[in-house]
């Protein structure tokens, strides 16, 4: 039995990587009825009689629905500089969606070659969310990729980002081999919500990136409240230590992350970011 990761599903033929190596599988009768593969699956797999076929689905770390994928390591956000604006609104949500997914956010600020001078506040910023413990790359024209590539290396990645933030170009400027699927990439946000359509993962430095972007802003009012106030990785050091077990943070007694926002340990405009998400999920019900 051999192990690998379904990097493509073409009808209902499955790609599988396994030591360097792509395989055509099938998946077998009994795994048809449970759950179907999907890409980013680990899968136990053996040689039938004229394919491989697709004996078992390990367990899913986690599961996106847009694009169908599993077991994502980390999200990318590709935020510019400029043009369109930087806005840490835009970072901030998709860090709560991605943080929330069970996914690590990972932070790349493009278009820093259109940054005039050191004064500029996007400097600032990129300075709080590092402080914040995120993983932050700058990049821009002609800049130099290998920090950012090392990053993909062993993971499976899912880029995410306004239209026009530079995910294509910063992919092209990693491997121009990927021209391919910057169409592809351009495309999946403005197909129909309901339109299903298999994403591929295509190989980056001994990691995997899909050629679908993930996560919509629009989708931060379904999250539930409590796991959300659990999930904000800049609250994580103090969630354990509010007085009340289901502290969202808001005006609780004795909250750890209130406290830490009074001492300028959060900053305060993404505590803000977060209590404007609170009040929108709040409003929904
Ligand atoms: N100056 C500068 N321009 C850039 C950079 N990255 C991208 N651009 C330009 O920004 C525009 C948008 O870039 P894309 O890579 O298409 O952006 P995208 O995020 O893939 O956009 P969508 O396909 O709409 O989702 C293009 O005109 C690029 O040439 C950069 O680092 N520096
Ligand atoms: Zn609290």
């Amino acid at each position: 039995m051999k192990q690998g990761t379904i990097i493509r599903i073409i009808s209902n033929q499955y790609q599988i990587y396994s030591d360097g190596i792509t395989y055509d599988a099938k998946a077998m009768g009994k795994l048809r009825k449970g759950v179907s593969p999907v890409v980013g699956d680990i899968v136990d797999f053996e040689k039938m009689d004229d394919i491989y076929g697709i004996q078992k689905i390990h367990e899913r770390k986690n599961q996106l629905v847009r694009p169908l994928i599993a077991n994502v390591d980390q999200a990318i956000i590709v935020m510019s500089a400029k043009d369109p604006d930087f806005s840490t609104v835009l970072i901030d949500r998709l860090i709560f969606l991605i943080s929330y997914e069970g996914i690590t956010p990972v932070l790349v600020i493009t278009k820093m070659d259109m940054i005039e001078d050191e004064s500029d506040p996007v400097y600032g910023y990129i300075e709080d969310y590092k402080k914040g413990g995120y993983e932050v790359y700058v990049n821009g024209k002609e800049f130099d990729t290998k920090d950012i590539e090392a990053a993909f290396k062993g993971k499976i990645s899912v880029l995410t980002g306004q239209s026009g933030a530079g995910k294509s170009s910063l992919l092209n400027r990693i491997d121009n081999r990927l021209e391919i699927k910057t169409q592809a990439i351009s495309k999946a946000l403005g197909r129909g919500k309901h339109t299903t359509r298999h994403t591929q993962l295509f190989e980056i430095n001994d990691g995997w990136v899909a050629d679908t972007p993930g996560f919509s802003s629009l989708d931060l009012e379904n999250m539930d409240v409590h796991i959300f106030a659990h999930t904000v990785p800049d609250f994580v050091p103090y969630v354990g230590k509010c007085k009340f077990n289901d502290c969202i943070h808001i005006n609780e007694p004795q909250c750890a992350v209130l406290e830490a926002v009074e001492d300028k340990e959060i900053v305060k405009y993404r505590y803000d970011h977060y209590k404007e998400v609170v009040k929108m999920i709040q409003n929904k019900r």
